[in-house]
């Protein structure tokens, strides 16, 4: 781990906590208070008539609202929700849904709140989703600076990078990693999730067992139980010795089950019971064996989405989502771009045997300005090609934009029907975007971040239309 001396973005500013009862709301904003580092800026409201009145008074820079407690302000959480969307004059809204109303989640999101959090949460992971939430809209210093100086860590566990948003990922890793429950890391592909979860397990006092990793997207379906629960003999036709699975392997240690989405339904039944049991039986046996393992999943999609689309069992998804962790997008931590193209550089260089005197600052600045639909993974592979197509001296744009072909391939080939002679064929504007981005989804296997990257669209613009799309059938 290194350090560098300089200060760390902790969020404050005006903060507007609306809960259901104002014992649970003191305990919350004093969790909130800690990890904020400051004492009077948190104001509570029991309720959303209370806060509304509290809105037409006072300028809030954030607002947490519990959506179980609106329900003074209107029945559907989504209606209240709009209302307050109303009065809060331009404030960052985080809502706070109960476990099970994925459905109350999504609405509010409609209604205008910025982002959610599935209760029970944590003050230092709210904390994190309002820094995130602040760097999204661009304004972290709206939101105050006022945490003490602490040093900078550049390098965390297979981690590079030093912006704030990555200071506050050591942090959560460093506390997470001691306890046993079960993690959900979420980010688009390339993030880092991997990296996370391997640094979950070293950081933590599993670190002397076993690490098993197993990607529920690469193995095929028929496979994939054996492969985590294990097979005895003659289960089935090639299975012929008694064989372990992922869960008994990882006894004692962690099992990482990247994709986790990508599961078939019946077999996120039997994940469920062996979440709740600690149980497993091998394909082919009736006993059950107990084996210890500490549960670390990943995802690249939207959970929340997927539940709404019954590809996710919900109450898998909360047995699971004990302890959330976002890898934010490299697009929304610049800062870190430089640390990390000069940590690529010099480990390819010296593996290359080259030498690279630096990178100009045009250069520098072009890679800055990127967008990284690949995230770290994108970079990385830019550095490497760089560094093999090159034979040393200085970095510069020029040989970036050589070597940078994953921005020259070709947007995926969506086929367009031509127009047609007949007028009434001509779809409507919006189904006509719902085909193509639903084409460009099915040629990238279902990966919404690549859909996006090759549209040039967001991840988040193609869920909230989907979400519009079935609103619009719904209604119609
Ligand atoms: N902050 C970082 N510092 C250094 N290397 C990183 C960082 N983040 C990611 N990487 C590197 O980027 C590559 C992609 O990381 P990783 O496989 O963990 O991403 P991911 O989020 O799991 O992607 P996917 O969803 O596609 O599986 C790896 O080579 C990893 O070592």
């Amino acid at each position: 781990m290194t350090m560098t001396s300089g200060s760390d973005n902790a969020l404050c500013g005006q903060l507007l906590l609306i809960d259901a009862d104002a014992a649970c709301a003191r305990q919350t904003g004093s969790t909130l208070r800690e990890a904020l580092l400051v004492a009077p800026r948190v104001t509570h409201s029991a309720g959303g008539r209370a806060a509304a009145d509290l809105l037409r008074k006072t300028r809030f820079d954030v607002i947490i609202a519990d959506l179980d407690s609106l329900g003074d302000l209107s029945p559907s959480s989504e209606d209240a929700m709009q209302r307050l969307v109303r009065l809060a004059q331009g404030a960052l809204i985080l809502a706070v849904a109960g476990t099970g109303s994925v459905s109350a989640a999504l609405g509010a999101m409609r209604a205008g709140a910025h982002d959610y959090v599935a209760k029970p949460v944590s003050g230092p992971v709210l904390v994190g989703r309002l820094a995130e939430l602040a760097q999204r809209h661009g304004r972290p210093r709206s939101l105050g600076v006022e945490a003490e100086p602490n040093p900078v860590v550049t390098d965390f566990a297979g981690f590079v990078g030093a912006s704030s948003a990555m200071q506050f990922l050591y942090e959560q890793i460093g506390r997470v990693a001691t306890s046993s429950a079960p993690v959900f890391i979420t980010g688009e592909s390339g993030t880092g999730k991997d990296v996370c979860a391997e640094a979950l397990h070293s950081k933590g006092p599993r670190a002397g067992n076993r690490f098993v990793a197993i990607n529920c997207a690469a193995i095929p379906r028929d496979l994939m139980e054996s492969e985590l629960f294990g097979v005895v003999r003659g289960a089935f036709t090639g299975a012929h010795d008694d064989r372990k699975g992922a869960a008994e392997l990882a006894d004692g240690g962690t099992l990482f089950l990247d994709e986790v989405g990508e599961m078939d339904l019946s077999l996120q039944s039997k994940l469920l019971r062996f979440l709740q049991t600690g149980m497993i039986s091998r394909v082919g046996e009736t006993a059950a064996r107990k084996v210890d393992v500490r549960v670390i999943c990943a995802t690249n999609r939207n959970p929340m989405q997927m539940i709404a689309d019954r590809q996710f069992r919900e109450d898998l998804f909360y047995r699971l989502h004990v302890l959330p962790i976002h890898l934010p997008p490299l697009r929304q931590r610049p800062s870190d771009v430089m640390i990390l193209t000069r940590h690529f550089l010099a480990r390819y260089a010296r593996e290359e045997h080259k030498t690279f005197a630096g990178i100009t600052q045009d250069a520098a600045q072009h890679l800055t300005a990127a967008d990284w639909p690949g995230n770290v993974r994108q970079l990385q592979n830019l550095v490497r090609r760089l560094v093999v197509m090159f034979d040393g001296g200085e970095i510069t744009a020029a040989m970036i934009e050589a070597a940078d072909i994953e921005s020259k391939v070709a947007p995926a080939q969506v086929p367009v029907e031509a127009p047609r002679a007949d007028r009434r064929s001509i779809l409507p504007m919006w189904q006509q975007e719902q085909r193509i981005i639903e084409d460009a989804i099915a040629t990238f296997g279902g990966n919404i971040s690549m859909a996006a990257a090759a549209l040039e669209i967001s991840p988040s613009t193609i869920y909230r239309k989907r979400q519009s799309w079935s609103d619009m059938a719904v209604a119609g």
